[in-house]
């Protein structure tokens, strides 16, 4: 099944098979000792808009608390038997696991039950897979699916051969037609990787275009209100919807900031947690704007129970993208949902810097601007430089890096007055130009 999904993918440019479109859906979740949130009042809460993102209806929730994986069917038998009541008498379709499954066990337990059977990247790759838009999307998806299911393919063939076990003459069709789907996957794959590195060539260049410019991006998990931030602060008109992963791709608009001016505000994808490592790889090009940003908003859905959890799954996705060095303002908000204060009193603890906000009311984003603003000036400084007019050097750097708003000659020196982000300065003397920082 899942070599003709590769085999489909190739002709259409993404993966339809795993689509479950209004199929009917059971849920199974496992508590292990390092995802103790399965363990919570609603564990399969997300798994379930993960599921009803791809356009499935959910009939039926399963959990179970192990110390350890089962190895052949990640659950034990007697689950398995009780998943297998439960997919019959509710009629489902589909099992959807809200773990990652290893490629056997997937087989095992769809042979078991009798219904295809999903993991929780295939249903994220799926997701993403039919909201890809523009070919950039496309191509990530693409390489993200290939990357995921080469080595199920890998693993089906050994398998296959070990039965065929010395078997001279025995060589049927099905073995010469893995090693060709495996022989195209690998090429593909190569493909792939060739286009979304020109990709990402163009796009660091576009974005290092712009470095004079202030920019900065909204980051955070899924569903946090990142387009409906972006569309109160810009009035741009993006895509807001409470659906997991409805934004996929990158957008910039221009936000005026009060008193400050013009700055570049991005809205990117959103992450989650257990995020499956070849979609984030293959995604960085869509995310160069947050790579470069002066920086970044962490928009935090603060009305989730789960809001910390998810602080810290962002926070591993941005250091995964190298971005953890950037500025960073923590963003609570949908406050206006917040039913409990106390939850909220408890994420400010945790995060005495963080602002709070509401995208949907309007409360908040004067605070929010004024931060903005605070942080955007504290990297940049107004400066005087004072160049001699033979210091090449000195005025193609400041040409390239500085915001440069005054430029005079006096005797053999040029004089600039400009904006240059801080850590710039001593790149500045460093050539020979004399720097006065003015405030
Ligand atoms: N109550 C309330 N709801 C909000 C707020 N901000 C966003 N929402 C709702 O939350 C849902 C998700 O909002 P989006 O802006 O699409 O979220 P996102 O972070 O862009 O999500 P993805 O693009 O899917 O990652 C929508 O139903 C919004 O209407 C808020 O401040 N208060
Ligand atoms: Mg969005």
């Amino acid at each position: 099944m899942r070599m003709t999904a590769i085999a489909k993918g190739f002709e259409t440019g993404h993966r339809t098979e795993f689509s479950v479109e209004a199929e009917k859906a059971v849920l199974v979740s496992v508590a292990l000792p390092g995802r103790p949130w399965v363990l919570e009042t609603d564990p399969c809460d997300e798994i379930r808009g993960l599921t009803e993102a791809a356009g499935a209806k959910v009939v039926a929730e399963l959990t179970q608390k192990r110390q350890e994986i089962h190895l052949a069917t990640y659950i034990g038998s007697g689950k398995v038997n009780e998943l297998k009541e439960l997919v019959e008498a509710s009629d489902a379709d589909v099992v959807v696991f809200d773990n990652d499954l290893y490629p056997a066990q997937g087989r095992n337990l769809e042979k078991a039950l009798g219904v295809k059977v999903l993991d929780r990247s295939e249903l994220i790759l799926d997701i993403f897979a039919t909201r890809a838009q523009t070919l950039e999307s496309r191509l990530q998806v693409e390489l993200a699916q290939l990357e995921y299911s080469l080595p199920r393919l890998k693993n089906m063939w050994t398998h296959l051969s070990r039965q065929k076990g010395g078997g001279i003459g025995l060589r049927g069709p099905g073995e010469t037609q893995l090693e060709e789907d495996r022989r195209l996957a690998g090429k593909r794959i190569g493909d792939l990787k060739e286009k979304i590195a020109e990709v990402q060539g163009r796009k660091e260049r576009e974005v290092k275009s712009r470095r004079e410019e202030f920019t900065v991006s909204l980051v955070g998990y899924t569903n946090a209100g990142k387009s409906q931030l972006m569309n109160t602060l810009t009035k741009a008109e993006v895509l807001v919807k409470n659906q997991m992963f409805s934004t996929l791709d990158t957008r910039t608009r221009q936000w005026h900031v009060k008193d400050f001016g013009k700055v570049l505000l991005s809205d990117t994808v959103g992450f989650i947690r257990e995020l499956p490592h070849h979609l984030v790889a293959s995604f960085k090009a869509t995310l160069e704007e947050a790579r470069q940003a002066k920086l970044l908003l962490h928009v935090v859905d603060a009305s989730n129970p789960q809001a910390e959890q998810q602080i810290l799954a962002v926070t591993a996705v941005l250091k995964e993208l190298e971005c953890d060095k950037n500025p960073t303002l923590l963003v609570l908000n949908k406050v206006d949902k917040v039913t409990d204060r106390s939850t909220l009193d408890v994420l400010l603890k945790h995060h005495p810097k963080a602002v709070t906000v509401s995208g949907l009311t309007g409360e908040g984003i004067d605070t929010l601007t004024d931060t903005v603003i605070e942080m955007l000036s504290r990297n940049f400084v107004d400066a005087e430089i004072v160049a001699a007019t033979s210091n090449g050097k000195a005025i193609a750097y400041l040409n390239a890096h500085a915001e440069i708003y005054r430029q005079e000659y006096r005797d053999d020196d040029v004089i600039f007055r400009c904006v240059l982000s801080k850590h710039l300065v001593h790149h500045v003397q460093a050539t020979g130009a004399k720097v006065t920082v003015l405030k």
